[in-house]
This record gives structure tokens, sequence and C-alpha cells, in this order.
């Protein structure tokens, strides 16, 4: 079994150990769920380092075949796709069951209809989602790190509060990790009639293209009374965070530790990205600048990873999603305080990716840069706009800050783009222009 494990993970969309050798496969937990259905928690060794991750397991030489793109080897399969089997983590949850280690739970006063039938999420990335029935939909968190998953953390305080901003949370799945309670996998309410904002940013972008109006503003896909609206919900968010958790006011002194901390990482991604090493002076001096007029700052709880793949518009208003801050990272730094900023410069940054990613291939990519940098502006300037109105602290002075957490994010991007995107490395490696 070991073996076949270790050669079917590292084909795994959400395997984070690609193209380095698996020195040893260990299967740490092995748990009958329901006849023909078993949860296991694999340790996967790789240059001295242990990693965990979760898989259902379905056995069964029909099923196996009758999967085909979950098929493991030697009649096993994964069976996140078994619709026939998953039924039972809902069952689990609805009922508040252990079954052995693992701990089914739903929040206090939902109901769970238990009848829906599971489909994989076609946008599986580092997680594997299944949307049951078009109304929950349930992330198992592939790869496991000790402690209670900030998403879910988030979630169910921010629904206790009765925000309109998040997807209604349902239940979750829990185990003990190195004897700290470990999330597993959460179940929230399935947002059918939504649209994604990087989809409904680029259909926006794409029309600016296409039309004769020269100006973004004019042109019928205009985003910006979204991107205005999207500025209100996230300030709305980070008021409902800053009164669910802890805030504090940092002094000056541990400002200028933070801006130390973008520095290294700074140093790091052009240790990896060379070709970084030209514009990084431009980080340097926008970090230069905080550190010369550091103050007092108010951290909170938040979201840590905002991007415009991250929120959904519905019927009525902007959804937030993914909590979870950035993949990769210790869950301590995840659930460190932070300047709220920091999101708002997450989601300055996904404008200019919006407005700069349908040029890579475009055959006048030169002659509609121009509009490209108008879009972001505009959009950029009325997100901002949004987030002032919607009560976010945004103060003339806040500016330096928020150039330096946008330059920040920006080499963060250039690492993530290098190790995954690497054909979209220019978008990020644009935003180190010195005149902005
Ligand atoms: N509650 C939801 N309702 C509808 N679609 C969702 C929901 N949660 C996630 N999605 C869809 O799944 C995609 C990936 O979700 P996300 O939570 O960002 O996963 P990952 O952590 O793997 O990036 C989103 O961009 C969205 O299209
Ligand atoms: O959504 P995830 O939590 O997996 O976040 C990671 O992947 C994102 C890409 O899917 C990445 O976001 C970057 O690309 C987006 C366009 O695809 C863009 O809107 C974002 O601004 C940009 O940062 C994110 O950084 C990464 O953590």
């Amino acid at each position: 079994m070991t073996e076949l494990l270790t050669g079917w993970i590292t084909h795994q969309r959400w395997f984070a150990g690609k193209g380095r050798p698996i020195d040893d496969l260990t299967v740490e937990s092995d748990v009958e769920l329901s006849p023909g259905l078993r949860h296991l928690i694999i340790s996967v060794r790789q240059a001295g380092a242990d990693d965990r991750y979760q898989l259902l397991l379905g056995s069964g030489a029909e099923e196996s075949a009758r999967f085909k793109p979950a098929h493991i080897g030697d009649g096993y399969y994964d069976a996140a796709y078994d619709a026939e089997l998953t039924g039972t983590l809902l069952q689990a949850m609805a009922s508040g069951r252990d079954l052995g280690p693992l701990r089914f739970r739903h929040l206090e006063g939902t109901e769970i209809d238990t009848s829906l039938r599971s489909l994989v999420l076609g946008a599986e990335q580092s997680n594997t989602s299944l949307v049951y029935g078009g109304t929950y939909i349930c992330k198992l968190f592939r790869r496991l790190t000790p402690g209670v998953n900030p998403e879910l953390e988030i979630v169910t305080a921010l629904a206790r509060r009765h925000s309109t901003h998040i997807a209604q949370p349902y239940g979750w799945i829990e185990t003990d990790l190195d004897g700290e309670p470990t999330t597993l996998a959460m179940t929230q309410e399935f947002l059918s009639n939504a649209n994604d904002g990087w989809a409904l940013a680029l259909a926006s972008v794409r029309d600016l293209y296409a039309s004769l109006n020269p100006s973004a503003a004019e042109a019928g896909g205009d985003f910006s009374a979204e991107a205005c609206r999207l500025g209100m919900a996230t300030a709305r968010v980070h008021h409902e965070l800053a009164a669910a958790f802890p805030t504090e006011v940092i002094e000056a002194q541990e400002v200028k530790r933070m801006i130390e901390d973008h520095r290294r990482r700074l140093a790091l991604a052009v240790a990896e990205v060379p070709a970084l090493g030209a514009y990084a002076q431009v980080a340097e001096e926008a970090y230069q600048r905080v550190t010369d007029a550091a103050r007092e700052m108010p951290v909170q709880r938040v979201h840590g990873d905002y991007h415009l793949g991250q929120v959904m518009r519905t019927t009525s208003d902007w959804v937030i999603l993914d909590f979870e801050g950035e993949p990769g990272q210790p869950i301590a730094e995840r659930r460190a305080l932070a300047s709220p900023l920091r999101d708002v410069a997450g989601m300055l940054r996904s404008f200019d990716y919006a407005a700069l990613h349908l040029l890579a291939d475009h055959p006048d990519a030169d002659g509609l840069r121009p509009r490209a940098v108008e879009w972001a502006e505009l959009n950029r300037a009325s997100f901002l706009a949004g987030y002032s109105a919607g009560g976010g602290h945004l103060r003339p002075e806040d500016a330096v800050l928020l150039r330096a957490l946008e330059l920040a994010k920006a080499a963060y991007e250039v690492i993530y783009e290098a190790r995954n995107r690497p054909t979209w490395l220019p978008i990020p490696m644009a935003a180190f222009q010195p005149d902005r």
C-alpha cells in the first residue's frame, strides 16, 4: 500500500512536495468511516522533513474502474470522487459523531441535509472541495498542519456575529495531531448563484480591450462600482474581525521589526528569482520610508491572502472566502495580528493582476497597456474610496505603509509565480516601478 501511495501522491495537484524525491511514506492513521470507506493520514518524508496529508480511500475493483481519474491502483481509489461514499461525511457531521480519533461536528443550531450527493469541484488547487447538491461545499484540507484552521476559526466567529459577508458555516471534521486539535475539513454554504471577483474583473477588462471606447470608466463592462462596493464590504469585515478577536496597537519599534521581516523576505525572493534583484531597490526605499516615519500601528486578525479570487459577488453583496492566510506559512503566522491595510494592499495588487494578465498573449499588448493602467488605477481608487466610505481606517499618511505592503505582497507573488506559473512572473515584477 505505501508503495502504491508513493507513486500516486506525486501526481496529485495538492501535493506540495513535487519535484523532490520521497524518502519515506507511512500511514499514520487509518480509520474505517463506513463499509468500503477509510480515512487515512499519511506522513511523507522528503529531504529530512515530514509533511502530513489526508486521503479518503475507497476500495473495490469495479468502483476503482468507474472513478478513473481517482484511480490509485490495486483496486484502491480516491473516494472523494465517490458520491456513494461521501454522504458518510455529512451524516457524521449532522449527528456529531466520533469515529475513532476523528470528530465530526456541526455548528450549534444548524441542520444539515444529509440526503445530498457530492461532486468534486473542478477548480481543485491546494485542497479538494466537495459540493453537495449545490447546497454545501466541504473543503478537505489536503496538507495538514497541526492547529485549528484559521478559516474555520474566523468564519464561525463571524457567523456568530451574523456577518452577511461570509458563507454560512455548517460543520467540520477534526482530530488531534501532535496533541493539538487540528481541522481536517470544513463545510460551508455553497454560493451557487455567485461569481468570483476574478472572473467578473476579467470580463470587465476583456470588454474594455474589445471596445472602441478608450476610457475604462465609460466602457460597457465598467467594474468600478463593484470595486467600490467590495471596498465597503472589506471595511465591514475588518470591523467584524476587530470586534470578534483581540486587537492591539503596536509601538513604532514593532513596526520597524515588521519592516525588517519584509526585508528578509525580499532577500529570499531575490535569492530565488535573481531577476528581481534589479528592482529590489524600489522596495528597499519604500520600506525605508515606513521605518523613517514609524509610528504606532493598530493590528488585528485579517484575511491574510486577499485577492479577487477570494471574493464572490452574490445577488445581494460581496462574500469573502478562504480566511486561511498565505498557504505554506505556519498556522501561528497565519493567525498573527496584522495591519488591515495588508488586505487592502493584497486587493490593490489583484487589480493590477487583472489588468495585466490578459495582455500577456495579446497581439496589441503595447497599444492596450495605457488602457490596462487606466483600468487598474480606476478600480484601485474606487476600492479605496469604498473602503473609506465603509468605515475602514485609511488616512493620507497611510499611503507610505500601503505602498510598502503592496511591494511586500508583490515580492511574495514573485516567488509564488516562479514556483507555480512562471509565465505570469512579469505581472508581479511590474509592481516594482519607481514612479508609482
Ligand atoms: N462557499 C462557496 N460557494 C461557491 N463557490 C465557492 C465557495 N468556496 C469556494 N468556492 C469556489 O472554489 C474556488 C476555490 O476556493 P478556495 O477556498 O479559494 O480554495 P483554495 O484554498 O484551494 O484556493 C473559489 O474561487 C470559488 O470559485
Ligand atoms: O487562492 P490561494 O489561497 O490558493 O492563493 C494563492 O494563489 C493565488 C492564485 O490563484 C495567488 O494570487 C495571485 O494571482 C491572482 C490571480 O490568479 C491575483 O488575483 C492575486 O492578486 C495574486 O496574488 C495568491 O497570491 C496565492 O497565495
